[in-house]
């Protein structure tokens, strides 16, 4: 099991996605809930190879970082404790009437509208990775990337966002570059690795979803 940091800091060990993507794997509990410390230190490590790709996305990075910072600043609150699974959060917002269900009012920044922007990225990360892991040499990252975004988060973003996030994606390193800079080993071993961290991921996706759709949240504004 990776080592994990504190709910306010970055993990210090050397860099490697491997890492990052077994991660989601300690969000589970043995009763299937996902614990929020470990998710969002999850999404740390994704921000943390995403800038490493260029400053051309610094604008995913910044709504990213500040997704997470509203997640921690929860956490670290008063009623923490009541943030420690997406579950028990779930039910302590809709109790307060702490969520903003028809339109952006006195809670713009509940967790629950706040996880569910992460969530809708989850699948895009759930749908890049599956494609990246059954990928062939002349695949290209920008066209995976793509088609995972147009499959998932584009038909939540307004045209100005998904032109933007399109362009980016033009430059993405091609395959080998990539593989490279997730510094797992060799292309066998990237596939291996993927193998291994996407049940957890898809895991948590589901998880997530079931418990959205449970309480009607999926299209909070
Ligand atoms: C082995 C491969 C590993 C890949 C690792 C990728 C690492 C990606 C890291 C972070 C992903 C960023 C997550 C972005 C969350 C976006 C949340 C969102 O939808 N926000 C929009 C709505 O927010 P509200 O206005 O309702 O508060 C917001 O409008 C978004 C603005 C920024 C643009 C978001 C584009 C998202 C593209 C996600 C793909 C990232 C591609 C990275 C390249 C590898």
């Amino acid at each position: 099991m990776v080592k994990m940091a504190g709910s306010d800091s970055v993990p210090e060990e050397k860099f490697s996605l491997k890492e990052v993507l077994i991660t989601f794997q300690s969000c589970l509990t043995d009763n299937q809930e996902i614990v929020t410390d470990s998710y969002v230190n999850g999404w740390r490590g994704l921000v943390r190879f995403m800038n490493s790709l260029g400053s051309i996305f610094s604008f995913i990075s910044k709504d990213a970082v500040n997704k997470i910072q509203i997640m921690v600043t929860h956490r670290n609150g008063e009623n923490g404790d009541k943030y420690e699974t997406l579950q028990s959060m779930v039910k302590y917002e809709l109790d307060n009437n702490l969520v903003d269900l028809q339109r952006r009012a006195e809670h713009p920044e509940s967790g629950c509208r706040t996880l569910l922007r992460l969530h809708r990225a989850l699948r895009w990360l759930e749908l890049f990775l599956e494609k990246l892991r059954t990928s062939t040499e002349d695949s290209k990252t920008s066209v995976m990337c793509t088609d995972a975004y147009n499959d998932s988060l584009a038909q939540h973003h307004a045209w100005i966002i998904r032109k933007a996030a399109t362009m980016a994606f033009c430059v993405l390193p091609g395959r080998a570059a990539f593989f490279q800079t997730m510094n797992v080993g060799s292309t066998e071993q990237v596939v291996a690795m993927l193998g291994e961290a996407m049940p957890f991921i898809s895991k948590v996706y589901e998880i997530t979803e079931e418990l959205y759709k449970q309480h009607n949240l999926l299209e909070l504004p």
